[in-house]
């Protein structure tokens, strides 16, 4: 839930490997993310599935013989920020991750993204759970750069018309209020003719278990300070 927003209060020991590390595993992301891609799309025929088939499993099996027992969480960086790599929005190492691009606006926050056809819903469409995933992600993101990142407690998403695939779309998230760990945040997706193609309203909650870290700006598992120069709203419980 956090995508480098939060400075970490674990110290990197190598910075640099670890950097060297993180370029290999993006680059590991975006080349599975093409095979994601050339899957849905392949007319290739039956010969060349199977070949294809058996290499890539040959290439999973050789990715498990050194990896991790479940989910990934939230680690920290080179950088030296907590970033949740595995998230499927923005994720440095999930292929599936589009991945959404983020900017800082007045406001809240604004999302450069373009999707393929790995994320097709209707025909020439992105499903809409992919559209209320990036209205999630980018609203989220706003409530977390306000110094409130919460889970989503309600997500109420309208569908104006349809999103097309591989259009360069913006998502704008912004916040209407903060009432103590609550943030109410809104937002919409915009096509390349300005048009709003879906719009959403939800409801950011940081949870019970979140708020004695988040309270205590200096204690040890929870420094989760907006970065220096941000102008976070601290929640009062
Ligand atoms: C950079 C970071 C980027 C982050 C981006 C994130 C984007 C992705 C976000 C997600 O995908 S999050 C995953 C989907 N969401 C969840 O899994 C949340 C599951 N639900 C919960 O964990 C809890 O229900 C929740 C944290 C939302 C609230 O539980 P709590 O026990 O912490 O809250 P509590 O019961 O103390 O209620 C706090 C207040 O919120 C209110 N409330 C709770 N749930 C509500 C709800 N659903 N609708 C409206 N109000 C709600 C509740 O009435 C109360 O109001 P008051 O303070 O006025 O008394």
């Amino acid at each position: 839930m956090t995508d480098g927003t939060f400075v970490s209060p674990y110290p990197v020991e190598d910075p640099q490997s670890l950097a060297e590390l993180e370029r290999a595993q993006g680059d590991l992301a975006r080349a599975v993310g093409r095979l994601v891609d050339a899957t849905v799309r392949t007319r290739q025929e039956r010969p060349v599935l199977d070949e294809v088939t058996a290499r890539v499993d040959t290439l999973v099996e050789r990715l498990l013989e050194q990896a991790q027992e479940g989910p990934l969480g939230i680690e920290t960086s080179s950088d030296g920020r907590l970033r949740d790599h595995a998230n499927p929005m923005l994720g440095m190492r999930n292929p599936i991750a589009p991945p959404l691009v983020m900017t800082d606006d007045e406001g809240g926050v604004t999302c450069t993204f373009s999707l393929g056809a790995a994320y097709e819903g209707p025909p020439g469409c992105v499903h809409g759970g992919f559209v209320a995933a990036v209205l999630d992600q980018v609203l989220g993101t706003a409530a977390a750069r306000r110094g409130v990142p919460g889970l989503t407690a309600y997500l109420n998403t309208t569908y104006r018309r349809p999103t097309l695939l591989g259009t360069d779309l913006v998502c704008r998230g912004r916040i209407d209020r903060v009432d103590g760990w609550k943030i109410f945040a809104s937002g919409e997706i915009v096509d390349p003719q300005g048009e709003v193609t879906a719009e959403a309203e939800a409801l950011f909650i940081v949870p019970r278990w979140a708020r004695e870290h988040l309270g205590t700006p200096t204690g040890d598992a929870g420094d989760f300070a907006p970065p220096a120069g941000e102008t976070g709203v601290s929640p009062t419980p």
